[in-house]
């Protein structure tokens, strides 16, 4: 559980076996300012250590935003490279400690995702938005950049092409459309809801397995086909020695549902 924690700018429930993570500061769409941050990074540290959750998922408070980026009042108050450079690190370290984590993840995309917000959901495995979802990366028209993941992650997801349209207009995309692109995994009336679904879905399987699946598309996006095939190999090599791949495999010999425990 996760009684003990206490946040000024999000909320952290558990469901069972999921966490849900609401960013909640809706007087500005729950825009990520330094202290949201902080906070997001904490819940990622407390999920981490709590050994029942098997997901995440990530959504926005109210029913306006998923998050409508990076605080636009404190990027204002940068005012050197430097501070800048710090503060786009900052952000992409939180972000990536949520990639990392070795469980599925989900972010449930009411509303607007755009800037920082479009980053968190990148940052996420899956993306399940809601039909009035409208994600995008407007930073140029605020003279910046993408900062927090977002010129690396979107390629990798869509494409060079399709990515660098998004970056460059600047342009908000409905759910339909971010289906179509593959920036959306499931577009739904409730993407909460949806999201919850999904997650069932993937929590029946063995937890070791999620795990290693993730983490062999992720690390070997990052690496040469003929390294990335290796550490497929190694991961596949690893389950192949867990309880849980006895238990699959006898189970379905046996004609009965599986009996997971993560070992
Ligand atoms: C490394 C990462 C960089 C970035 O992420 S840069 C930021 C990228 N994001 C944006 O550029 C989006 C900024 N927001 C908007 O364009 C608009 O909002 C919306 C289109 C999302 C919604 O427009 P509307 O329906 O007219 O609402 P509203 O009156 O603009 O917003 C309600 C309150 O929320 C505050 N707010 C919205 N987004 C942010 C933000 N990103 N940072 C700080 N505050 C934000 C507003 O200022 C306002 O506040 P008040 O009621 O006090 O006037």
């Amino acid at each position: 559980m996760f009684d003990e924690l206490e946040f000024n700018n999000i909320q952290l429930d558990q469901h069972g076996t999921i966490a849900v993570l609401t960013i909640n500061r809706p007087k500005a769409l729950n825009a990520l300012n330094a202290e949201t941050l902080q906070d997001i990074a904490q819940a990622t540290e407390a999920i981490m250590d709590n050994a029942e959750i098997g997901a995440l998922i990530i959504t926005g408070g109210g029913d306006r935003a998923f998050v409508a980026g990076a605080d636009i009042s404190e990027l204002a108050e940068m005012k050197s490279v430097f501070e800048g450079r710090e503060l786009a690190l900052a952000g992409q370290d939180v972000l990536q400690s949520i990639a990392n984590l070795p469980l599925p993840t989900i972010a449930a995309v009411n509303g607007f995702a755009l800037g920082g917000g479009l980053e968190l959901a990148l940052a996420c495995d899956i993306r399940v938005l809601g039909k009035n979802a409208r994600v995008g990366l407007p930073e140029v028209g605020l003279g910046l950049i993408p900062g927090f993941g977002g010129t690396q992650r979107l390629p990798r997801l869509i494409g060079q092409g399709r990515a660098l349209d998004l970056i460059l207009t600047g342009r908000q995309v409905p759910a339909d459309e971010a289906l179509t692109i593959g920036l959306a995994n499931y577009v739904a009336d409730n993407a909460l809801e949806k999201a919850r679904e999904v997650a069932q879905a993937m929590l029946k399987h063995a937890p070791m397995a999620l795990a290693l699946a993730k983490e062999s598309v992720r690390r070997g996006m990052e690496t040469s086909f003929d390294h990335a095939l290796e550490i497929e190999a190694d991961l596949f090599g690893l389950l192949a020695s867990s309880q849980d791949f006895k238990e699959g495999t006898r189970a379905f010999l046996e004609k009965r549902p599986a009996q997971f425990k993560g070992e």
